[in-house]
């Protein structure tokens, strides 16, 4: 898992892992440049288009004029735009502005005219985490000019204006994509800078994880090769009861798809039995769609204690007495899973919260989650609040979206990587409450049952995007979660 640190222990951590390996900063610019320029040529292949890159005064410019060394021979044409004469930036900014050769050309930003150059590829080197203020002035006027113009836009590190781990106040550059270097900057995964990071590339320079994680600071970003060692292991003996017994309560008169959709998820995660509460009028749609479920009347919900793990909420409605929703919490004597009209609920009668098993998984999107928080200012306000919310209850805090966060109780807080727009569609959402429900059965610690579930779900959604594009509906999903097992080789 990659730690993400903030803005100002870049340089701590930079400073840390020269002096152990005995390497130069600017070796470890000259690795930052070539991922960048490797990336660069191998996507964007027409060497005959012009390539402009914009110096700001710090090592985001120094990587910028090695990025311009590098790619010299293979593109036709590179221009560096600079704004500080060479004496007055950082050393390796100068290293590097003695190493151009003459085949770069150099122009101050002043004297650049944008209108002369059509469909360039536009490189932003002004600022990377480095930035401590907002920008004004001679720079302001660079974010402009990039902003103005028409071609490929590709930050280094992060777009010029937005501060490494906070909202973004003033103007920024708008890139295409963003190549991050190490770990993703935490204010690259917020959604209101969307259309600023374009997307997000991240590139490893070759500082080992441990030497990152001696400076945690509890924030981790969760990839592909963490989740496989995470899971349980079942033997060839194992049962239907090894697997789980779940329970599911939802799905009123015109929702009831969504505990289909929940019931099938929970299926195909993997679980022994699945039971499912819905309304009685409801109960043959859910016989039908789903003949592996099974429905719960509402006598077997009088002993919840059989269940092995419960998710609550897809399609319930608000009508639901609280009384009733208190007593389902107080008689579970596990964490469960509480996701839509479960969360709303809990939103409109926060008394309710007091009954929330410790453990349990709450699953808002970013709405749901504001209707629980009013407030809430901006994303790092969100992660603060999710934070706060996910240590006072001790349970864990599973924020929906782009790079969806998993706030736990112990203050640590994870952002998964898995996923993908296509997902942004009805009942995507029911589906992750069926695979976590279904971890949570398996007896998955629910740490690992949250952080298993959502990059399975992600990984499910990528799955299926590959085939489907914006023509993906939640079922897909569903239809790919076993293709995630398969990948991961899991027994
Ligand atoms: N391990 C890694 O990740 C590696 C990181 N590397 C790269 O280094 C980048 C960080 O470089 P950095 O620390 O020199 O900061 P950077 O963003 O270039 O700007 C700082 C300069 O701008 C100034 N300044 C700040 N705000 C300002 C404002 N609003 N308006 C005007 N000026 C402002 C500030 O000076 P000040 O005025 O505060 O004295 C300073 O001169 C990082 O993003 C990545 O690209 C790789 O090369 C190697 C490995
Ligand atoms: N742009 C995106 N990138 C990655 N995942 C996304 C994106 N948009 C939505 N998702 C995922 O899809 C799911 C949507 O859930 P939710 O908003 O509850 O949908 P619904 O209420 O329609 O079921 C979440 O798991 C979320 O993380
Ligand atoms: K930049």
């Amino acid at each position: 898992m990659l730690n993400i640190l903030s803005g100002t222990q870049v340089k701590v951590l930079d400073r840390a892992y020269i002096s152990s390996e005995n390497i130069e900063s600017w070796q470890l610019m000259e690795r930052a440049a070539n991922q960048f320029a490797d990336w660069l040529v191998q996507n964007f292949p027409d060497f005959g288009r012009e390539v402009i890159i914009f110096c700001g005064p710090g090592n985001n410019g120094g990587d910028g004029l090695a990025i311009a060394r590098l790619i010299s021979e293979t593109y036709k044409c590179v221009m560096v735009v600079f704004f500080e004469e060479s004496g007055k930036c950082s050393a390796d900014y100068q290293t590097n502005w003695r190493r151009l050769p003459n085949s770069v050309s150099r122009i101050f930003w002043r004297d650049f005219q944008s209108e002369t150059v059509q469909n360039p590829i536009v490189i932003d080197g002004i600022f990377g985490v480095g930035i401590n203020r907002p920008v004004e002035g001679v720079f302001l006027e660079g974010i402009r000019i990039i902003n103005r113009m028409i071609g490929d836009k590709i930050a280094i590190d992060v777009p010029s204006g937005i501060p490494a781990d906070d909202c973004l106040k003033g103007e920024a550059v708008k890139a295409d994509y963003t190549v991050t270097f190490q770990f993703p900057k935490l204010s690259l995964l917020f959604p209101e800078h969307a259309a600023f990071v374009g997307k997000m590339l991240l590139k490893d320079i070759g500082i080992p994880e441990q030497f990152l994680g001696g400076m945690s600071e509890g924030r981790l970003y969760v990839q592909y090769k963490d989740i496989p060692s995470m899971h349980r292991r079942f033997n060839q003996f194992s049962h239907k009861g090894d697997f789980g017994r779940v329970l599911l309560i939802g799905g009123k008169t015109g929702k009831v798809g969504s505990m289909v959709l929940a019931a099938k998820a929970t299926l195909r995660t993997g679980s022994g039995l699945v039971f499912v509460s819905v309304p009685s009028s409801e109960k043959q749609i859910l016989q039908i769609s789903v003949p592996e479920a099974m429905v719960a009347d509402n006598s077997e919900l009088r002993d919840l204690s059989k269940y092995d793990a419960i998710g609550i909420g897809p399609g319930w409605g608000l009508e639901i007495d609280p009384d009733y929703f208190a007593e389902i919490l107080r008689s579970v004597k596990r964490p469960v899973v509480i996701d839509a009209d479960g969360l709303n609920l809990l939103a409109k009668y926060p008394r309710l919260f007091d009954f929330v098993p410790s453990g349990s998984i709450l699953t808002p999107h970013l709405k749901e989650f504001e209707r629980i928080v009013s407030g809430v200012a901006c994303h790092r306000d969100r992660l603060e609040k999710a934070m706060e919310f996910a240590r006072k209850h001790q349970i864990y805090i599973v924020l929906k979206g782009a790079y969806t966060s998993i706030s736990c109780p112990d203050g640590s807080q994870y952002f998964n990587s898995s996923g993908n727009k296509f997902m942004a569609t009805a009942g995507s959402g029911d589906v992750l409450t069926g695979v976590l429900s279904s971890f949570l059965g398996q007896g998955y610690h629910p740490k690992q049952a949250a952080l298993c579930g959502v990059f399975h779900h992600g990984m499910a959604g990528d799955l299926a995007g590959a085939k489907k594009n914006r023509g993906l509906i939640a079922s897909d999903i569903i239809e790919s979660i076993p293709e995630t097992f398969v990948q991961m080789k899991l027994q």
